[in-house]
Order: structure tokens, then C-alpha cells, then sequence
């Protein structure tokens, strides 16, 4: 099936700083793709391409495509319209809601931005609302931001999102913020109403399991380069870059979800701190001489597409 959103060989600098390197990735209608890896590897940069979210002084090189639409081309209009097409949800609800409005004057908006009328635009806000886990949700319309939990609030935010029926959401670590148990239900119902409303997924997260419960395949970012992608299942069981499996060996247990821990001796580089070979060079247990001077050709090694010279012997 021809991909809804088609992200080839995709380059992005801040300024003359590099963030992202020829970054490949393809998500069907339809389907979920989670984008994993440590802090600054370019999840975010990455999403925020593909929604034109980027600082003035971004460029860009490569082709990122939505449907028929040339994202990186496009101007005016045409990118109002693209930016509109997409459903975004973030990290923090409350930047992303008017305080001062009530929850159910918020989203009926939402609707009828969308076209609908005030009767149906409630009818539907109550209807995912109650989709989204929440009881009673008549009382939750009539309050106010300030009022709802940051675990409340993101479901309110991503009723909201849902609502416009987006072909493609765009989810940028959009339960970080709430407590573990809450984390994963959100994410559930949110996929599952955004299955039944046929809406692709691309979901930025530092977590491996919440990426692997809900996502169809993986891509693994390290240093803005895209290292491993694989089916979720795949991933999971089989990884086959050592950054994969050192991501994998090192998740904390359930209970200290919250807290940083380090994957590998050393810490994380920016695209910007890569030499010409694999990023991950520095920290890979396994690396000869040649990872640090010629950049990994992209190999299919059972169903995982992987960037390592030594994929023979770890795989
Ligand atoms: N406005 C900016 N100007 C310059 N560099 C930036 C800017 N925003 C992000 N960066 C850099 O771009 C790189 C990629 O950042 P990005 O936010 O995409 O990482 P990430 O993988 O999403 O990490 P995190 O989980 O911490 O958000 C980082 O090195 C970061 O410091």
C-alpha cells in the first residue's frame, strides 16, 4: 500500500548546527509507527518537520511527503491546510488550552472549527469523552482546565484532536508527563478510538514497552540518524543494532518508570557531535575501527531494516 507519509534521506539544520541526517521513515494509512531513542537523538525535530513546527532558521534537505503533498515545499495556504490535516497532541496539555474557557465550550469549538453544529459538536465531545475513560463527562464539560488533572487533561486535549478526524496524528511523548498506570491506559484508548477512526499514528517516546504496546513497528533514532526500524514485535524479541539492545537491556522496572537511567556507559550525542561513521560508535560494546569512519549502509536483516557494520555477527 502506497504510504501516507513518505520521509526520505530527510537533513535538518538549526543555523550550522546538523540535528538530523538523512532520516528515512514510511507510515501506511492506518498504521502506527513509534519513534524511539534518548534525549536529543531528533524524535522531536523529526515530527516537528513533518508538521513544518521548525525555527526560522531550520533547513531542510531530502523530501518528506503527506499524501500527495511536497511537505517541505509547501507555503501559505497550502501549509495552513497541510498543518490542519494533522492531529498534533504534546507533552503538556496546558500550553495547548485556553485556561480561561471551559473544557466543553473548548472542544465544541474544536468541532465546529471542523464544521459541525453546536448540538452534534457536543453530542460527539460527550461521546469521546467517554471513549476516553471519563466518567461522568457531562460535569467535566462544564469545568475548567484548571480544575481537570494533567492525566484528565490529556485525554480532553486528545478527544479534541480526534474529533477533527485526522488522517495522520502526531504524538510528541503526549503521556509523559502523567503517572505510569495512567500513561498506558490513555495511550490504549487513544489507539484504539484512532484505529477505528482509520487515523495513522506517529508516536515520539523514550519508552521502548509504552512504543512496543501500541505501535505497529519501531524506528530506533540515535545522533539524528535512524539506526534500526522494525515491527514491534520484532523489535522486541529479536533487536539487532546494539543501540537496540542496549535501549532494551536497560528499562528500569515498572516502578521507577519516571527515573533517567543510563543505557550504555557514556551519554547520548546530538547529530551535531557525530563523527562521519555510526553515532553510536563512542558507547557500542562492539565496535571495530571501521564503524568510526564510514557510515553503515542500511541492511534488511530478517524483517528489521538496521545501520551496522557488524550486523552479521550481532544478529
Ligand atoms: N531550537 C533549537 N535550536 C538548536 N538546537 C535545537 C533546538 N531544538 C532542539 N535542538 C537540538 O536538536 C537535537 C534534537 O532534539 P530533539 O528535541 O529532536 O530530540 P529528542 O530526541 O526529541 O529528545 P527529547 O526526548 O529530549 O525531546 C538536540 O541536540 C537538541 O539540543
Amino acid at each position: 500500500m502506497t504510504a501516507l507519509l513518505q520521509v526520505d534521506d530527510l537533513t535538518l539544520d538549526l543555523g550550522d548546527t546538523p540535528i538530523l541526517r538523512g532520516v528515512s521513515l514510511a507510515v501506511r494509512p492506518g498504521e502506527a509507527l513509534g519513534i524511539v531513542g534518548e534525549s536529543g537523538s531528533g524524535k522531536s525535530m523529526t515530527l516537528r518537520t513533518v508538521a513544518r513546527l521548525l525555527p526560522d532558521s531550520a533547513r531542510t534537505g531530502g523530501a518528506v511527503r503527506v499524501g500527495d503533498r511536497d511537505v517541505l515545499g509547501l507555503r501559505g495556504r497550502e501549509l495552513r491546510e497541510h498543518r490542519r490535516g494533522l492531529g498534533m497532541v504534546f507533552q503538556d496539555p496546558r500550553s495547548a488550552i485556553n485556561p480561561v474557557h471551559t473544557v466543553g465550550a473548548f472542544l465544541v469549538e474544536r468541532a465546529r472549527d471542523a464544521g459541525q453544529d453546536t448540538a452534534a459538536a457536543r453530542e460527539q465531545a460527550l461521546t469521546v469523552l467517554r471513549r476516553m475513560g471519563m466518567t461522568d463527562p457531562e460535569r467535566r464539560m462544564r469545568q475548567h482546565p484548571f480544575e481537570l488533572s494533567g492525566g484528565l487533561l490529556q485525554r480532553v486535549m486528545i478527544a479534541s484532536v480526534l474529533m477533527e478526524r485526522p488522517r495522520l496524528l502526531l504524538a510528541d511523548e503526549p503521556t509523559t508527563a502523567l503517572d505510569v498506570t495512567t500513561q498506558a491506559d490513555v495511550l490504549a484508548l487513544t489507539d484504539e478510538l484512532r484505529r477505528e477512526m482509520g487515523a495513522a499514528l506517529v508516536l515520539v517516546t523514550h519508552d521502548l514497552d509504552l512504543a512496543s504496546a501500541v505501535c505497529d513497528r519501531i524506528a530506533v533514532m540515535y545522533g539524528g540518524r535512524v539506526l534500526e526500524t522494525a515491527p514491534a514485535a520484532t523489535l522486541r524479541d529479536d533487536a539487532v543494532h546494539p543501540y537496540t539492545r542496549a535501549l532494551l537491556a536497560s528499562r528500569p522496572p515498572l516502578d521507577q518508570r519516571l527515573t533517567e537511567i543510563p543505557v550504555a556507559p557514556g551519554s547520548p550525542v546530538p547529530a551535531a557531535q557525530t563523527g562521519p561513521g555510526c553515532p553510536f560508535v563512542d558507547r557500542c560494546p562492539v565496535a571495530l575501527p571501521i564503524c568510526g569512519s564510514a557510515l553503515p549502509e542500511e541492511r534488511l536483516v530478517g524483517a528489521s531494516r538496521v545501520r551496522c557494520h557488524r550486523v552479521e555477527e550481532v544478529a
